[in-house]
Parts: C-alpha cells; structure tokens; sequence
C-alpha cells in the first residue's frame, strides 16, 4: 500500500465572494492531480507560485475537501475517513502561524501533545526528545515571541512530530528562512525519511532544495502535474550540453525576453551591471542568439556550456522561468 495515493484530484474555488443573481465564476487550482508516495520516499511537489501545491497539501492534510477526483493517505481516503488520516499524519504549514507565541516552546509543545491524548509520560519524554532534535532544549522556558524566524520553525517541525506521524506534510518548510536555518531544516528532514523511515510530502519553490532532497519530485504548474521522475531522470529532460550561461553586461534584465524567448535571468551583479542568462540553446541556435545580444547592444563576456538544473527542466517545459 502505498502512503499516499491521488487521483484525478480537483479543486475549484469561486474567484470572488459569490453574490446573489450572479453566477459563480471558478478558479481551477487543481484540474486532474495523480501521483503515489511509497512509505519512506521524500517526495517533493515543485512548482511557482499559484501552482495548485498548498491546494493539494491541504486536501490530503483533510484541511479541504476536493472538488472532484480521491485521495487516500495510508489507505484511508482524506474525505469518509478524514479521522483516520489525521491521527496519522501532521502538517507544518506555510508562515507558521499556529504556535502560541505568548508560550514558552515547551508550553506549546505540551499544550500541542495533549490535543493528540500523548499519556502525559510519554509527553514528557517525547517533548524533551524533539526539543534536543530541534536544538531549543535550552531555550524550552523562553516565549515563542522573541524566537528568530528559524527556531519558530524548528519549534514547528517539533510541534508536527509530537504524534509520530507515519507521514509528514510539508508547506514551502525553508520559505523565508536564513541560510544556516534552512540547512538544519532540510537536513533534519532528510534524517526523518532515512533514519527514522518517516514519509515526506513536501512543497517547494527552490529548484535546488527539491533536487538535492527529494528521491522523486512532481513538477506542477497551472493546478497540472508536467512531468514526475527522479531529479536525474528529470534533468535528462533537457538534453546533454543544452543548456547555456552567457555572462552580458549593458543589458536590461526586462530586455531579455525580447531579445529571445528562450532566455531566462538566472543571476544579476548589479555592482559591476552584469546578467548571467541561461537558456536551452542547440548548436544552431546559439550563434544566432549571441548575435541578437549584440545587436540588442549587449556586450557578451562569455559563454559557457552547462549542466542542467530543474529550473531548466522547468523551462523547457513550459517556456517559463520557475522563480517569481
Ligand atoms: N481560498 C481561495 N480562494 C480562491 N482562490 C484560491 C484560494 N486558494 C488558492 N486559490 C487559487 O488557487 C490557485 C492555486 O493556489 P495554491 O495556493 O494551491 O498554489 P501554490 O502552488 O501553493 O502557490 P503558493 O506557493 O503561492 O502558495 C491559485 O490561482 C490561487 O490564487
């Protein structure tokens, strides 16, 4: 059995308050999602924003009820047997926002362990055990209200585990977050899945999270799934020595898309008025574009032949740039 399984999901929402005598007009966040998640995967849904994820995250979580199409978490599915899910599964959702911040992160933790009857006991055990996890044991007494933004979220990774759940759902877990915060985050999740056997759904906007996290990665875009593999089978996508870096300078980065479609702002140095671009570009292509460059007065300072990410996976897909 898998840990989860979705089918044909939808999810419509009216795009405005519905008034009376008018008709209702939709939006379609989800139009046909299908997917399974083996027990033991980290599993990451990658997409920009308003691709349908929090949708999705939020159906299997029970927080939503889809529109149409099933989903089943750990067999039970999310709609007759939401109960069921729930005592199984826990959810840490985008800018937290359901910690107490009036709490210290141990009342909080304690408060969060009796909503799920943990025998106060073993509250105590588990409490001090996710605390010495997430590295806040010695700040238990302190009040969540003066936490930086990467304890806060440390202290909800912790507040998510108190039931051990089978299964753990994660809303965008580093949005936002200082580097060295989110390098804890990402590898404390990858010992959950690899060392404690837990199951991960998480969601992401960083290309480079989900490659270097994920075992398999679903790329949605427009409430569709465009193509799910692996993040090597992916990037096999775009083919070997497709994808280009030219390094220009004299070069608006809102002029890019009209010079050529293909090209994307992948890095910009506004000291030294430099933008790296990238692009799928074949043989043929390339001279052809460079040519555009210069003609759109770019001064190009070099070219080079690089290794594919999913971001050009993702813009060979759909001829857009992953990042907002
Ligand atoms: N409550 C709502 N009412 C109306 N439209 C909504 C609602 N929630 C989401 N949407 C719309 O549904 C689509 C999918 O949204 P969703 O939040 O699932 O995307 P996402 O991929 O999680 O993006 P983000 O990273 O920005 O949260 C978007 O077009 C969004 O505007």
């Amino acid at each position: 059995m898998p840990a989860i399984e979705v089918n044909d999901l939808r999810k419509s929402y009216p795009k405005r308050i519905p008034l009376p005598f008018r008709p209702v007009e939709w939006v379609e966040a989800l139009k046909g999602v299908s997917f399974k998640v083996e027990k033991g995967e980290l599993f990451g849904l990658l997409g920009p924003n308003g691709a349908g994820k929090t949708t999705t995250i939020k159906i299997l979580t029970t927080l939503l009820e889809p529109s149409g199409g099933s989903a089943k978490v750990l067999g039970y599915d999310v709609v007759t047997q939401a109960r069921e899910v729930r005592r199984r599964i826990n959810l840490v959702a985008e800018g937290e926002r359901t910690l107490y911040w009036r709490l210290s992160a141990y009342e909080n933790l304690r408060y969060f362990a009796s909503i799920y009857y943990v025998p106060k006991d073993e509250a105590e055990k588990r409490i001090r055990e996710l605390l010495q996890l997430v590295g806040l044991w010695e700040r238990r007494n302190d009040l969540v209200m003066g936490f930086s933004r990467g304890m806060k979220q440390r202290l909800a990774i912790a507040k998510a585990l108190i039931n051990d759940p089978e299964v753990l759902f994660l809303d965008e877990p580093t949005l936002g977050l200082d580097v060295q915060s989110a390098v804890f985050v990402r590898e404390f999740v990858e010992r959950l899945v690899r060392e404690e056997g837990k199951t991960v759904l998480l969601t992401t906007h960083y290309m480079a999270e989900a490659e270097k996290l994920c075992d398999r990665i679903a790329i949605i875009d427009h409430g569709r799934i465009i193509a799910l593999d692996t993040p090597e089978n992916l990037k096999k996508l775009v083919s070997e020595g497709e994808t280009v870096e030219i390094r220009v300078k004299n070069l608006r980065s809102e002029k890019v898309k009209a010079v050529d479609e293909r090209l994307t702002v992948s890095g910009e140095d506004p000291t030294r008025g430099t933008l790296v671009l990238r692009g799928n570009l074949d043989e043929e292509d390339l001279p052809k574009v460079v040519e555009s460059l210069i003609k759109a007065g770019a001064k190009v300072l070099s070219v080079e032949r690089v290794e594919p990410t999913l971001e050009d996976v993702f813009i060979k897909l759909t001829g857009r740039a992953l990042r907002d």
